[in-house]
């Protein structure tokens, strides 16, 4: 089995920080493939960001998907998500939805701890669209930009746990999910130190990628998953029309 990893900023230290905590995780048939935008922000963290993500993510489904039995992106907005599942018929999942869904099997309650403050309503949107908002008792940031992620020490650790520790005690929630890709890492080291499940998106979404391809699932090629209709695509992105 072969899953397409995306992630979706081009910071290419990160995507093998992510592809690693995949691997970590993936059944010893599955071949995990990184890959990243050709284009596009060095790390994802506001609206403008995830606009052109979405499109680098578009971008990497485009030439990569065709070899996938399935796709999964790596970044807490899941950006380009509807985009990626019209562009193939594998499988498509965004880290932040399995995350929704793994949490769900696991606490009446959960609450999200992320990165910048202004992602939250992000991952909020989701939570709505992902129809979770029972569940999700709250969604809290750090303020730790994406980026200083990679190589976190005792510092960034304990702010990332005294953040899940003050939104279980507020939230009342029963599990954490880690609200970026740039966490994966340190899934473990606060699983050990918070008591509670916590959940990282990307092992998430290998795991249910795994599952679904195994059971032949692939994503419905009727109504607005269908392949996109032909047409003329212009300028530095003409190889990616239909
Ligand atoms: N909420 C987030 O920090 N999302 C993310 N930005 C990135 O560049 N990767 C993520 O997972």
């Amino acid at each position: 089995m072969k899953i397409l990893l995306i992630n979706p900023n081009t910071t290419a230290s990160m995507t093998q920080a992510i592809a690693q905590a995949a691997r970590a995780v993936a059944a010893p048939g599955t071949e995990i493939v990184a890959a990243q935008p050709s284009f596009g922000p060095a790390s994802i963290e506001c609206h403008y960001d995830e606009a052109i993500a979405a499109a680098g993510v578009a971008e990497q489904v485009r030439l990569g998907a065709a070899a996938a039995d399935a796709v999964v992106i790596s970044c807490f907005g899941d950006p380009g998500l509807d985009a990626a599942r019209e562009a193939t018929a594998a499988p498509v999942l965004g880290i932040a939805e399995a995350a929704f869904h793994a949490a769900s099997f696991l606490a009446t309650r959960f609450s999200v701890v992320t990165t910048l403050t202004r992602t939250c309503v992000i991952a909020e949107r989701l939570v709505q669209r992902y129809g979770f908002e029972a569940q999700c008792a709250g969604v809290h940031g750090t303020d730790i930009p994406v980026l200083d992620l990679e190589g976190a020490g005792e510092a960034l650790v304990g702010q990332i746990e005294e953040a899940a520790r003050a939104a279980i005690a507020r939230d009342r929630s029963g599990a954490i999910v880690l609200g970026c890709a740039g966490m994966a890492p340190l899934c473990a080291e606060l699983s050990g130190r918070l008591g509670v499940p916590v959940i990282d998106g990307v092992a998430a979404a290998v795991k249910f990628a795994e599952a679904l391809a195994a059971l032949g699932l692939r994503t419905s090629r009727r109504g607005d998953y269908a392949s996109p209709p032909p047409k003329p695509y212009a300028g530095c992105v003409s190889h990616l029309g239909w």
